[in-house]
């Protein structure tokens, strides 16, 4: 396994042993003596790496940094790992690293602040994070023409107060936390009525099922799981939770403890936005009511274990057709002025053939979900604009938004 934490049987790692498993607070000359070879020795090669933890981690910054840990153990060198095994940055956003805890965040603050801001510029803006996820505060129609968009889908994840996150969490931690979803989603299933399926228990019938409904994807298992450790005893205490509609989707241990999808086929954004509303909300009464609050701090809204997607979590994303506007030499620069960004989709090069597109809000933070909604449909109404401009033989170059 990737995490190569000290064997169980030495006397060294008994005294991490304990430390992991008291959960006191550790004491950084602990750590050093674990650290038997020098900074300089141990700095990990990012010459490759074209993440944004590469473009931040310093090696006066590691040497400062890797004698500190987390009340449950996680470290500097556990965050980076995903970006030293997998240095592309497709995205442009790729953060290379995670938090194993909510403390994370705060022990390595020195790091995370210009990572966040890498990923997300003017976040040390930010005063005050805030959220609103009434949909009656949304301006104007969310429905898409159907001739263009396939298909939307919103996601995003949630923590548990007091558990480390999947890429630290223990064995007994992840099934207290299977259960405890599995109870609210009794709970919500009043709403919504549905299923949970434990990954462990899954047959190959429901298996294919799941995949062709959109909800399992073939290889859940991507390399930044593996790297990151979230894919630790899979598929144990690992499960998805559907309605009967199939359209309101809760992953249990995954990327994060939960995540929360509302999807349907065709344009009708405003359906998905209420769904997605409405179902979380209740989600988090009901965790609440169960002393098990979502994590939230006021400086970074939702606390979730990859950097990039801090704030609200809320990715917003359409599956839409483009024949002309995505030909057009500034499409990209078109989509950073918007602040959307392309995502890729499963079967990439059908999809290229074809010219369908996922695109989706590049922030999540710094804006209300509300806020973010908007944006993600103002854009791609005005992508479909242009497309049908320039199928009518316009130019387009007027319509080229500014940089925001
Ligand atoms: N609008 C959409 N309609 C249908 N499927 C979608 C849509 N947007 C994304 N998907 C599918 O959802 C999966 C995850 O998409 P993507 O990687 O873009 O999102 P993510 O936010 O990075 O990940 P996730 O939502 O799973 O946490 C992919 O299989 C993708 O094809």
């Amino acid at each position: 396994m990737w995490k190569l934490k000290p064997p169980l049987d030495t006397p060294l790692s008994l005294k991490y042993k304990h430390i992991l498993e008291q959960r006191i607070p550790i004491d950084p000359a602990t750590l050093i003596n674990l650290k038997r070879l020098s900074a300089e020795e141990e700095f990990p090669n990012l010459s490759r790496s074209c993440t944004n933890m590469a473009k931040v981690l310093t090696l006066q910054m590691y040497k400062r940094l890797r004698v500190k840990a987390t009340k449950s153990g996680f470290t500097l060198d556990d965050i980076i790992q995903p970006g030293v095994d997998n240095p592309d940055n497709l995205s442009g956003r790729a953060a290379g690293c995670v938090a194993g805890d909510e403390e994370s965040y705060d022990v390595f603050r020195e790091f995370f602040d210009p990572l966040i801001e890498l990923c997300h510029p003017g976040y040390q803006q930010i005063k005050m994070h805030r959220s609103d996820m009434n949909p009656e505060n949304f301006k104007g129609g969310a429905d898409f023409d159907e001739q263009y968009v396939l298909s939307c889908r919103i996601c995003t994840g949630r923590n548990v107060e007091d558990y480390s996150f999947p890429p630290h969490c223990s064995r007994g931690e992840r099934r207290a936390l299977e259960k405890l979803a599995i109870q609210a989603l009794i709970e919500l299933s009043s709403e919504f009525n549905g299923t949970y399926y434990s990954l462990n228990t899954l047959g190959e019938e429901e298996q294919k099922r799941l995949t062709s409904a959109g909800i399992l994807h073939e290889d859940p298992l991507s390399p930044l799981m593996v790297s990151s450790g979230m894919a630790r005893d899979w598929p144990d205490a690992r499960g998805v939770w559907h309605n009967n509609d199939k359209n309101f989707i809760v992953w249990v241990n995954k990327e994060d403890h939960l995540r929360i999808i509302s999807m349907q086929q065709g344009g009708n954004m405003t359906q998905v936005f209420q769904r997605y509303c409405f179902g979380l909300k209740k989600l988090e009464e009901i965790y609440r009511k169960k002393r098990h609050p979502f994590i939230f701090k006021y400086y970074l809204g939702y606390v979730l274990t990859c950097p990039s997607e801090l704030g609200t979590g809320l990715r917003a994303s359409v599956h839409l057709k483009l024949d002309h506007i995505s030909k057009h030499q500034k499409f990209s620069e078109i989509l950073q002025r918007l602040r959307l960004e392309r995502h890729f989709i499963g079967d990439t090069h059908t999809s290229a053939e074809k010219n369908i597109y996922s695109i989706c809000n590049s922030d999540t933070i710094g804006f209300t979900e509300v806020e973010l909604l908007q944006m993600v449909v103002d854009g791609i109404k005005l992508l479909i604009t242009m497309d049908k401009c320039i199928e009518q033989g316009a130019v387009v170059d007027d319509l080229i938004p500014a940089q925001k």
